[in-house]
């Protein structure tokens, strides 16, 4: 990364536009102001490359309070200037998304599901675009449930796939389905898994997320308003799951993956596993375990970006 940083100071613009991040619409270039509505930021009222230029790595996660507890600590581990309680809300004007820049790190909360992260990604990439970023790692660092793992486990996903355990995401578009693929970087799994080894207490492994549209009956549980299968349905289903690879259950990943893949970006799911739920279904653990897992994904991106960036060698 620092070498492709390195030209991008030089001459060589075509080497500088390739690495910059893409918007696929055509019609996005013609528009005199750009409104992102949903993070109350525009590109006639903000200077969008001052503010985010030097963004690098983006980590989003589906909490308001977890992406401001990751600001917070991201600034302490890169030692940044300042006090880490005053970092501000970028989108304090508007009360959809929280977001926080921490030196090249951004961190923004996504809300739960597939519409919520999806409307904050199209505003995302085109704010990047907007910015001029270049060479841009993007991470959502997230909560799941397990397919055969302990809770506490960590899970680097390698393919993000659907209900039907297919790697791919279907979007409604002029009332036909757009099937996109959900590729994301195995170099980058592979690093963050290596990442992993070299950390005391963040057990991972790297394994297919399955991303549903339901906490509930969309993840088979049994616990739900509604329940329209037997336990043994629920446990079939699993089993089937973990045949296919799926090691964690959430809800965001395909859309991540693919809206990350279609305009090029690198990108990587990191969950921590909750439950196993080949055990059950309800979250058990006290308030500070699963505040004490929660911060695993955190940790672990956060030892990825300072070897990045040459903190740790
Ligand atoms: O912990 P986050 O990032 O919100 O992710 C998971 O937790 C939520 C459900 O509790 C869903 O959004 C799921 O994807
Ligand atoms: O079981 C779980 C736990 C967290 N998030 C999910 O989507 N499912």
């Amino acid at each position: 990364m620092v070498s492709i940083l390195l030209n991008c100071m030089g001459n060589d613009n075509n080497e500088c536009i390739k690495h910059q991040v893409q918007v696929k619409n055509p019609y996005l270039h013609t528009m005199e102001e750009d409104i992102l509505y949903h993070f109350n930021l525009s590109t006639k009222t903000h200077n969008l490359p001052e503010m985010f230029g030097d963004t690098k790595f983006v980590c989003v996660g589906g909490s308001m309070n977890r992406m401001k507890a990751f600001s917070q600590f991201i600034h302490q581990e890169l030692k940044l200037p300042g006090n880490p309680e005053e970092i501000r809300d970028i989108c304090e004007g508007s009360d959809r998304y929280c977001m926080y820049k921490v030196g090249p790190v951004l961190s923004i909360s996504h809300g739960m599901g597939v519409p919520s992260i999806s409307i904050m990604l199209h505003e995302l990439i085109k704010l990047l675009h907007h910015a001029q970023c270049r060479d841009v790692v993007l991470f959502r660092l997230g909560t799941s449930g397990g397919v055969g793992l302990a809770a506490g486990t960590v899970v680097i996903t390698d393919k993000a796939v659907d209900y039907s355990f297919r790697p791919q995401f279907e979007q409604v578009v002029l009332g036909k389905v757009i099937t996109r693929s959900t590729e994301l970087d195995e170099g980058l799994a592979s690093e963050l898994l290596q990442c992993s080894s070299e950390l005391q207490n963040i057990p991972a492994v790297i394994g297919n997320t399955m991303c549903t549209h339901d906490f509930y009956e969309g993840q088979g549980r049994l616990d739900g308003a509604l329940c329209s299968f037997s336990h043994g349905e629920k446990m079939e289903y699993l089993r089937k799951a973990y045949e296919a690879g799926v090691r964690n259950i959430e809800m965001e990943s395909t859309v991540f993956a693919a809206m990350c893949h279609v305009c090029g970006l690198k990108a990587a799911v990191i969950c921590v596993v909750l439950l196993d739920r080949f055990e059950g279904d309800q979250i058990t653990s006290s308030h500070d375990v699963l505040l004490e897992y929660q911060q695993r994904p955190q940790i672990l991106v956060s030892h990825f970006i300072k070897k990045h960036l040459g903190l740790i060698v």
